[in-house]
C-alpha cells in the first residue's frame, strides 16, 4: 500500500498529477489528479492484462470482460440497476440488517473483536438475497460451504495479484494453490448453476400454469432477483445462456461483497476513534427517529444528512478499491498537454486523488466529514470510491443505502470505541494493506457498549 501512497505524493508534486513507475515489466502511468483520471476513465474500459486471472471464476462477466463485451453487458446491466427497482432491492437489505444486528448483540460488551464477519457476512447474504431471492444465511452460518469458498477463493486471489510471478495461468494451475483455486470454483458454479435451473423450471412450470408470481421471501409487492431481471432484459428465452447468467451473477456477487464490507467497516473503526463524530450520527438519528424504536428504513436516509457525510468521508480517505486499472486502447490527450499512447496502462490511484491537496486542502490527511456538507462541484468531481463515467459501479446507490442502514441502526444501540490498546490519531493513522482491496492491518477491531 506504500507504493500507492508514494506514487501519490510523487504525482502531487508533479505539474501533471501523473508519474511513471515499472510493475513487473509493464511500464505504467499512475495518475492522482481527478480531472486526468476522469478523461481516462470516459476513454478506455478495457482493463490491464494482469486482472485477466479473475476470468477464471467470472469469465466475461462485465467487471473484467473486455470493452468488446461489456458494453454488450452493460446495456443490459443498466436498466436492472436503474432506481424503478431499487426499492425492491433495499427490501433485501433492511431484512438482512435484523438478522446483522441479532448476531452482533452477541459481541456487544465483551471486549475487542473484528467487525468484518459481522459486515462481510450481511453484505453476502445481501448480495446472493438481491440475486436469487434465497437466503444464503451467512450471517447465522458462516460456515456455508459458498460463502466459505467465496471468501477464500478471493483471499487467495489478493495474494496472488500481490506476486507478479503467480500471474501465469499455465504455472499457477499447477501449484496446491491453483488446485484449490479450481475446487472452490468448481462448488460456486454448481450453486449457482442449480439456482438458475432451479428458477427457469419454476418460471417454465408457471408459465405453463399461467399462474402469477408472488414471492413470498419479501415483505411486499412482487420481489425481482438480478437472476430474474437479467433473463427478462437480456430476451427471456432467447436470452443469455446459463453460462452467461452464471458469469454475470457471480460479477455482481463480487461487485457487492467484499466492497461494501470493506467500506462499512472503515467507517465503524472511524466512528469509534472518533467519539465526537459518532455523538453527531447518534443524536442525528435520534432527532429523526423521535424516541421510537421503529428500524431505520429506506425513506429515513434522505435526513441523516450527516451520516451520509461520514459514508463519504471514510470512503474518500479508505477507498475500498485503492486503484483502478485501465489500458488505453487508442491515445488519450491529458488536459496538462501529455499524450498516453495506445497500449499504455494507467493506475487510477484513487488513494492519491482523495488525499490530493490541491482538492481537499491542506487537510486532506484528516477524518472530518464536515467536508462534504460543504463540498464544492471540484471535490465532489474528485470524489470517486464508485469509478466514473460509463464503466463505473452500477450499485452506487444500493451500497450506500446498505451501509448507511447498517450504521445507523448500531449506532442507534451501541457506543462504538476503540479496540483495546490501539487508538487511531491524526498522527497515528489507520495502517492499511492491500489485498485486491483495501484491508485494515488490525483487522477491523473495536469494542460495543450497549447505549442507555
Ligand atoms: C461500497 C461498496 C462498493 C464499492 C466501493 C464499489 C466500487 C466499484 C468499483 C471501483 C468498480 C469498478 C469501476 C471501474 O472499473 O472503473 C465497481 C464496479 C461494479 N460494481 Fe461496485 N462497488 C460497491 C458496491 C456494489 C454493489 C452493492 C453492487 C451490486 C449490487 C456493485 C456492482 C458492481 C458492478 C456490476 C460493477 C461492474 C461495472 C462495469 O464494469 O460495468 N457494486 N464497483
Amino acid at each position: 500500500m506504500s507504493l500507492f501512497a508514494e506514487l501519490g505524493r510523487q504525482a502531487h508534486a508533479s505539474p501533471h498529477g501523473a508519474v511513471s513507475f515499472w510493475f513487473a515489466h509493464y511500464l505504467c502511468v499512475a495518475i492522482s489528479d481527478p480531472v486526468s483520471a476522469s478523461v481516462v476513465l470516459r476513454s478506455s474500459f478495457d482493463k490491464w492484462p494482469i486482472t485477466h486471472f479473475m476470468r477464471h471464476l467470472l469469465g466475461n462477466g462485465a467487471v473484467f470482460g473486455d470493452e468488446e463485451i461489456w458494453r454488450l453487458r452493460r446495456k443490459i446491466l443498466n436498466p436492472i440497476f436503474s432506481s424503478k427497482y431499487h426499492d425492491n432491492y433495499v427490501q433485501v437489505f433492511e431484512r438482512n440488517n435484523k438478522i446483522f444486528m441479532q448476531e452482533l448483540a452477541r459481541a456487544a460488551g465483551k471486549g475487542d473483536f473484528s467487525m468484518w464477519g459481522y459486515f462481510s457476512s450481511y453484505a453476502m447474504d445481501s448480495a446472493f438475497d438481491m440475486s436469487f431471492g434465497e437466503n444464503l444465511n451467512a450471517q447465522r452460518h458462516p460456515n456455508h460451504p459458498f460463502a466459505v469458498a467465496f471468501l477464500d477463493y478471493f483471499e487467495e486471489c489478493g495474494v496472488r495479484i500481490c506476486q507478479p510471478w503467480l500471474f501465469s495461468a499455465a504455472v499457477y494451475d499447477l501449484l496446491p494453490a491453483g488446485a484449490r483455486q479450481e475446487r472452490r470454483r468448481r462448488l460456486m458454479w454448481d450453486v449457482v448453476e442449480n439456482l438458475i435451473h432451479k428458477k427457469k423450471q419454476e418460471s417454465k412450470k408457471r408459465n405453463e400454469q399461467n399462474v402469477v408470481h408472488v414471492n413470498t421471501n419479501i415483505r411486499s409487492g412482487e420481489f425481482k432477483s438480478f437472476l430474474d431481471l437479467l433473463i427478462e432484459y437480456s430476451g427471456g428465452d432467447a436470452g443469455y445462456t446459463d453460462t452467461e447468467l452464471r458469469e454475470e451473477l457471480l460479477m455482481i456477487i463480487l461487485g457487492a461483497t467484499d466492497t461494501s464490507a470493506t467500506s462499512a467497516c472503515f467507517a465503524a473503526v472511524l466512528l469509534a476513534n472518533h467519539p465526537p463524530v459518532q455523538d453527531k450520527v447518534y443524536e442525528e438519528i435520534q432527532n429523526m427517529l423521535g424516541g421510537s424504536e421503529r428500524p431505520v428504513s429506506l425513506a429515513d436516509l434522505a435526513s441523516l444528512k450527516y451520516l451520509d457525510a461520514v459514508v463519504r468521508e471514510a470512503m474518500r480517505l479508505y477507498p475500498p478499491v485503492p486503484v483502478f486499472l485501465r489500458r488505453c486502447t487508442k491515445a488519450v490527450d491529458l488536459p496538462s498537454d501529455i499524450t498516453l499512447p495506445e497500449g499504455c496502462e494507467v493506475m487510477l490511484n484513487i488513494w492519491g486523488i482523495h488525499r490530493n491537496p490541491r482538492h481537499w486542502g491542506a487537510d486532506a490527511d484528516e477524518f472530518r466529514p464536515e467536508r462534504f456538507l460543504s463540498a464544492d462541484a471540484h471535490q465532489l468531481a474528485a470524489f470517486m470510491p464508485f469509478g466514473h463515467g460509463p464503466r463505473s459501479c452500477t450499485g452506487m446507490r444500493l451500497a450506500l443505502a446498505s451501509l448507511k442502514l447498517s450504521l445507523a441502526e448500531i449506532t442507534r444501540r451501541y457506543r462504538l470505541l476503540p479496540a483495546a490498546g490501539y487508538r487511531y490519531s491524526a498522527a497515528e493513522p489507520l495502517r492499511v494493506s492491500f489485498e485486491l482491496l483495501l484491508k485494515h492491518v488490525h483487522d477491523f477491531k473495536v469494542q460495543l457498549e450497549h447505549r442507555a
